[in-house]
Order: structure tokens, then sequence, then C-alpha cells
């Protein structure tokens, strides 16, 4: 549990504090919990509560906001439409939302990836307010914890000011409905995988299911902490580290026999921001593992990846 409250202190060794500790988790695990993020817990809760309402809807409403009418990857995906562990279908549905975008901004003119207006379902009050807020208050969050990366790597606390902007940042609503207690390999909420992006911020209601793979593979559950995020660091910023920063296996598996519900931030900066083996990542001998490519071209081979092997087993 990491909190990071100190990174907006005024004092540099407050701040230089938790980036220590981000550092030593991102080293060793990948995932940690976060506390003291400032996201008020009535905006938490209603954003849980939201999303709720949302699927409780009849798959015919949720339709009405399918991710297929959508040029930006926003929208509806009904129960088994995605496989995370490239094997079996997830026992999930979901509602993808992002930064909200008109059609004339110029990063949508430019067709940058995945940038773009969300779908909006309408006859639920208080549903866009909510994730609206809930969007922004994440960004905010995020851009904390890319300067608490900064201090973590030993770079000026500003170095990532450009990754931020016009970020991709995909908020994820999550059902998860329940599955038998031994539910064998072809029933998994979602498939083990890690994250393509750069930061995930994880908001999970009270029935649990997230594992995390340790170090000698076996898997820890990392149940809710009210009032805290599970957090983890994506594939882009293990590729940025050298892998010194580790991009952690994890999965859900609902054997609550409740109907499960979270709320992944997915954040994975500007679309043209450059990945390259950042400065202090290589130790001594070792040269750079891959080569510089954008944010927009490594997001696109890992949605290429996942897109080819859902499409072997769905319609
Ligand atoms: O729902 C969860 O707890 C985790 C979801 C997840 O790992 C993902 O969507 O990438
Ligand atoms: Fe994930």
């Amino acid at each position: 549990m990491i909190d990071i409250s100190g990174l907006s202190s005024s004092k540099h060794e407050d701040r230089k504090a938790v980036g220590a500790q981000i550092r030593a988790a991102c080293i060793e695990y990948g995932f940690f919990y976060v506390s003291g993020h400032g996201v008020p817990q009535g905006l938490m809760d209603a954003a849980l509560e939201q999303t709720r309402a949302f699927f409780a809807q009849p798959d015919e409403q949720k339709a009405k906001v399918a991710r297929t009418k959508s040029f930006c990857n926003r929208g509806w995906d009904p129960l088994k439409a995605e496989s995370l562990g490239l094997d079996v279908p997830d026992n999930k549905e979901t509602l993808f939302l992002g930064l909200d975008l008109p059609l004339d901004h110029p990063a949508v003119v430019a067709r940058r990836f995945n940038h773009g207006p969300n779908q909006w379902p309408e006859g639920l009050p208080g549903f866009k307010t909510t994730m609206r807020a809930y969007h922004a208050a994440l960004r905010d969050v995020s851009e904390r914890m890319m300067v608490g990366l900064a201090l973590a790597l030993d770079l000026p606390e500003d170095y990532f000011e450009d990754f931020n902007d016009t970020p991709l940042s995909t908020m994820r609503l999550l059902h998860y409905p329940p599955q038998p207690v031994n539910a064998g390999r072809e029933q998994v909420g979602a498939g083990a995988h890690t994250d393509f992006g750069a930061l995930t911020f994880l908001l999970q209601d009270e029935n649990g299911g997230l594992q995390v793979q340790g170090l000698d593979g076996e898997w820890i559950s990392a149940p809710p902490i009210p009032g805290t995020y599970v957090f983890n660091i994506g594939d882009a910023i293990a590729r940025w580290t050298n892998d010194l920063f580790r991009s952690t296996l994890h999965r859900v598996i609902n054997v609550s026999g409740k109907e499960r519900y979270s709320v992944p931030f997915f954040y994975s900066g500007n679309p043209d921001h450059v990945l390259e083996c950042l400065p202090g990542c290589l130790k001594a001998g070792e040269s750079p593992r891959y080569p510089a490519v954008t944010v927009e071209k490594h997001m696109q081979e890992c949605y290429r990846r996942a897109r080819e092997a859902a499409s072997s087993y769905v319609g």
C-alpha cells in the first residue's frame, strides 16, 4: 500500500520518498494498492453505482451504444466478446469510455488512435455527469502518478509533461456474472493478461476476484480495500524501462456467487509520444531490448494481437 499524498507536498523530500516506494514496488511486483489519491469516496461509489445501473438494462438497450458503432472503440461489448487470456472467452460484458473529444477536435480530425466521442447511454440519470467527473479525477491522479514515476526513475519531475497531453485514457465499466467455485478452464471472468498501456487504476466492488501472479507463478488475491485503488503498470512502462519495472500477469475469477462490477482506468498517454528506453534504466552492459515506438503504434499492436486472438472463436 503506497500513500501517494506526499506527491502533492511542497517538500521535495516528501515527493521523493513516495517516488522511492513506487520504484521498489514497480521493480518487485508491478502491482500495489494506492491510498491518498484524493478521489472523493462519493465519486468512487457513484461510478460503481452508475456502472450497475448501466448493466441492469436489457441487452437491446445496451446495444444502442454498441462498440461496433464507434470508430474509436467506445461503447458496449456483450458477454464473451473478448478474451484477455487469448484462449477462452471472458465471462464479462463491458462499456468502453474515454477522453470525450468532439468530432472537430484536431486529434480526432487527424484520426489519432482511439480518440473521439463517447457513446452516452440514454435514460440513466446522472450517468454522463458522473462518468465525466470520474474520468477527469482519474486523469488528474494519473498525471500525479507520472510525476511519481519520474521521481522513481530519478528523472526531472516534469519529464512526462508531453506524455500527458491529450492522453489515451480508457475507462472500462465491467460486469462479471457469478461463476461456480469449481469453474473449469472454460470459465474465467478475465483471462490472464498484462495491461497494454502505462498506468491502470482499478476500482472494484466488494466482491473481489482479481488475482495477480506472484514471482513464483502462484496467484495472489487482490481483494478490495475500501477507499483505495489497485494500481499496476502496463506493457508501455515495462518497455520504456527496459523491463526494469514489471508489467505483471493478472486475471479475474468471480467466485463470490454475486454479480461483480469494476471500473479500471487505463492511462496510456499522448499517442504521438515516443516510447524509448528511459535514461537510467539500462544496467551495466545492457542495451535497449525494444526499438523506439510511438504510444499509438504500441497500442495498435496490442489491440491487433488481442483482436486476432478473439476472432478465432467469436463470430
Ligand atoms: O476487473 C478487474 O478487476 C480487472 C480487469 C482487468 O484486468 C482489465 O480489464 O484489464
Ligand atoms: Fe488488466
